[in-house]
């Protein structure tokens, strides 16, 4: 398994710096949670690693390196994310969407062949993600957190190793939650996590470690507990309204 070394990224907007010499080490297996308040950072970081803005410094996953590289090829690597609004096809099924998330790469009249059978890959990630039961309900019918998970599958089916998950429990109920939170249990066994989260509870609940980052930086990090613990992390917390540290 690999694990995501990031050192001195640092991304700028016009001369303003969004991520400013952020250094980070997110050992394989592990889930990190990134947290910090609104403009922190933390979605530049993630659209750093993946390709979608332009970055200094170095980002690997393994032995890679990942910046400077296409987003199509980093999702090659393994490298593998999802947005607030989860991105499925609502007019297919939730088979068919994980048919063509496993099918990047074949042809497209491979994929538009009637399948006989199931691959494995694709079963598989049906069962993890609990939605076998729905497989062949079309993906707009679904609730909110199922949609969430499907938008994981899609992962799955790819072989990303590396995933990072933005906002996952956003808008989702208490049962879903903890749904979501077993669902990362299960996937890091073999994977790295990363989770961009306002939810308190929720990190409280499933975070394995927390970044926490601030103006472009980072403030701190260490257990759930070290982090709540740090005066700093309370400071910039403060006047945040519902959102507490
Ligand atoms: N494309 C862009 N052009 C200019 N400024 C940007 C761009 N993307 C992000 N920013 C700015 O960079 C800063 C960091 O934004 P980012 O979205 O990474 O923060 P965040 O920690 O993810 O916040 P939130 O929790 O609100 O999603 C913000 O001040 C934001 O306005």
């Amino acid at each position: 398994m690999s694990g995501l070394r990031i050192r001195d990224l640092r991304v700028s907007f016009d001369g303003f710096k969004a991520v400013d010499g952020v250094d980070l080490d997110v050992a394989p297996g592990d889930i990190r949670f990134l947290i910090g308040p609104n403009g922190a950072g933390k979605t530049t970081l993630v659209d750093a690693v993946t390709g979608l803005v332009k970055a200094s410094g170095s980002v690997h996953f393994g032995d890679a390196e990942l910046l400077g590289r296409p987003v199509h090829q980093i999702a090659r690597m393994g490298v593998g994310r999802t947005f607030q609004t989860a991105t499925v096809f609502e007019e297919l099924t939730v088979l068919q969407n994980l048919d063509i998330a496993a099918g990047a790469g074949r042809s497209p009249w491979s994929l538009l062949r009637r399948r006989t059978s199931v691959p494995t890959v694709v079963s598989e990630a049906l069962e993890t993600i609990n939605l076998t039961a729905q497989r062949d309900q079309l993906a707009g019918t679904l609730a909110h957190g199922q949609k969430q998970w499907l938008e994981i599958g899609m992962l799955l089916v790819q072989d990303v190793r590396l995933l990072l998950l933005d906002e996952p429990v956003a808008g989702m109920s208490h049962d879903e939650r903890d749904a979501t939170g077993a669902l990362l249990g299960v996937v890091s066994r073999d994977r790295t996590v990363v989770v961009i989260e306002h939810d308190m509870d929720f990190m409280r609940s499933f975070a394995r470690t927390v970044t926490v980052l601030h103006a472009g930086k980072v403030l701190s990090e260490g257990s759930v507990a070290q982090v709540q613990a740090d005066p700093k992390v309370q400071e910039v917390y403060l006047g945040q309204g519902t959102r507490d540290a």
